[in-house]
Order: structure tokens, then C-alpha cells, then sequence
């Protein structure tokens, strides 16, 4: 029987099944990726990465699925994880990963906190998508207790409500329906922020083709950017998301850093039923 080796990480509990495809692509349906994500039956992911070769000046592409079989963009959390696997592999300290959001730069001192250039965010209203022209600084979008908020693309779309306690909206409730609003064509992160006492913001994550998560990378980058726009934060913040703090920086060309940890879970095989689909 068929078996794929791959590495379970995580970034602040954000978990990632890691399959190395630079030799052999796998061929990943649908219904593949949502049997390997089913928690009881098979592995269990937020996201599904593979690491496939690139023709271009990378060290590798990294391609990205979310647990409902949907492929994104970009992954900051997995970028981190994926990096540390490249540094450790290739004994350096900063790598280059080709992902559909552009070509993500990673540095580190020690191989465990990595810093990732994410990137220019785009803030055009065709760029995040929206379906109709709008302020991306203030979409005319209510969602339940939610309103008014910011659309940020950090390769892959993102919505931001400010709100007075973030512990105290019903992601479960209201993520799913403003993830799937008529006015995100290509659906939509969905990232709820307060700003705490001691100045830090606290994040919570509702994301695009998984739901609720421990931490999303991507969402910090877009929420400094939205939080900035809105006179919340300066150049650099410290976010608090359900699994731990992450940092964040605007940089001099207008790009978003973002560091944090890596964990590695451990290794593991996929087995041929799996891959066929069946759970
Ligand atoms: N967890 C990620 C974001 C993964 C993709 C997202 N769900 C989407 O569909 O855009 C991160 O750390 O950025």
C-alpha cells in the first residue's frame, strides 16, 4: 500500500500536514484533502501544504489547501513552518518561498522565531475582491454586531472589524456569514480585533475554508495594516491570537513582517485510503 511520509507542525497551534512534493507532486482531490483533515478519521489539519519545486529564483513553491479541500494563496504561519524545514535542510538562515501571494522572504537567528516579509498589502477594492466598489477603509458591510470594517489582500482576502471586546462576539455565529457575504466573490478571512489595555491588540480568526483557528499569520498582517489606517497601532504590534502573540512591522517600503514561532508535532504517513478519499 502507498504510503506519504509528512511532518505535522504548527504556529501558535495554526497545524499544517507538510508534504514534501519536490520529487513527485501528489495528486490531491477534493475529497482527499477533507478525509487527511478529518480529526477523527484521519489526520487532521487547518491547512494542507506541499512543497513542490519551482522554476524560478526560490527555494521552493509552496502550495496551500485549507481543510475544506479550497486551495489559498498564502499561509503565514505555514510560511514560518516551511521555512524552518528549508533553513534546518539546507543549513542557512534565510530562504526564499514562492507561494500564489509572490515571493515571501524568510530570516531567522535561530531557526525557531522567523521573521517573514509578507509582502505589499493591496487595499484596491478589486484587489481583495469585493463585488462592488467600495472605501476598503470602510466597507458598507453589518454582519450581525459587526460593521464598518477594513478589506486588506495579503494575497489572500482579508476583512477586519474593529470591536470594543473581541472575547465577546459569536465568531461561530457570525464568521461563516460574513465569510460567505455576496460582497467577497472570492469569500473572505474573517478577523475581529480589540485593542487591550496595555496598548497590544487581541485577534480572533474566523478563516476562509476552515472556521475558527488558533492563529492565522496572514489575518495579523492584514489587522496591522487595518489597525494602522484606523490610528489603532503605529509601525509595529504585538497581536494576541488564541494561541500566542505574534509581531508585527511595517517596514520602510510599505511591506509586513511578521515573526513568530515554529513547532514540530511530529512524523507521520498517509496511507492509500486516505488519499483515495475515503475516511
Ligand atoms: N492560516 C493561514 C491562512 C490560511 C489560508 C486562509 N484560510 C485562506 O483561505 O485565505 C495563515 O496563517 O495565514
Amino acid at each position: 500500500m502507498e504510503q506519504i511520509p509528512f511532518i505535522k507542525m504548527h504556529g501558535l497551534g495554526n497545524d499544517f500536514v507538510i508534504i514534501d512534493g519536490r520529487a513527485t507532486p501528489p495528486e490531491l482531490s477534493g475529497a482527499a484533502l477533507r478525509a487527511i483533515a478529518d480529526r477523527h478519521r484521519g489526520v487532521g489539519y487547518d491547512q494542507l501544504i506541499v512543497m513542490e519545486p519551482t522554476a524560478h529564483d526560490a527555494d521552493i513553491f509552496m502550495r496551500i489547501y485549507n481543510s475544506d479541500g479550497s486551495e489559498a494563496e498564502a499561509c503565514g504561519n505555514a510560511t514560518r513552518c516551511v521555512a524552518h524545514l528549508l533553513m534546518e535542510e539546507a543549513d542557512k538562515n534565510a530562504v526564499t518561498i514562492e507561494t500564489r501571494a509572490g515571493f515571501l522572504a524568510a530570516t531567522t537567528e535561530d531557526r525557531q522565531h522567523i521573521v517573514i516579509d509578507m509582502g505589499l498589502p493591496k487595499l484596491g477594492w478589486q484587489d481583495i475582491p469585493l463585488s462592488r466598489e467600495e472605501d476598503t477603509k470602510h466597507i458598507n458591510l453589518t454582519v450581525g454586531p459587526l460593521s464598518d470594517p477594513v478589506g486588506v489582500n495579503m494575497g489572500n482576502p482579508h476583512v477586519v472589524f474593529f470591536v470594543e471586546d473581541a472575547e465577546a462576539v459569536d465568531l461561530e455565529k457570525w464568521g461563516p456569514i460574513a465569510e460567505t457575504d455576496p460582497i467577497f466573490p472570492a469569500k473572505a478571512n474573517i478577523s475581529v480585533v480589540s485593542k487591550m489595555e496595555n496598548g497590544d491588540l487581541r485577534l480572533r480568526v474566523w478563516e476562509r475554508g476552515v472556521g475558527i483557528t488558533l492563529a492565522c499569520g496572514s489575518a495579523a498582517c492584514a489587522t496591522i495594516v487595518a489597525a494602522n489606517i484606523r490610528g489603532l497601532a503605529g509601525k509595529e504590534a504585538t497581536l494576541h491570537l488564541n494561541g500566542g502573540p505574534l509581531d508585527l512591522r511595517l517596514g520602510e517600503n510599505g511591506h509586513v513582517f511578521m515573526g513568530g514561532p515554529i513547532a514540530t508535532a511530529y512524523h507521520g504517513t498517509l496511507d492509500a485510503n486516505l488519499l483515495k478519499g475515503a475516511a
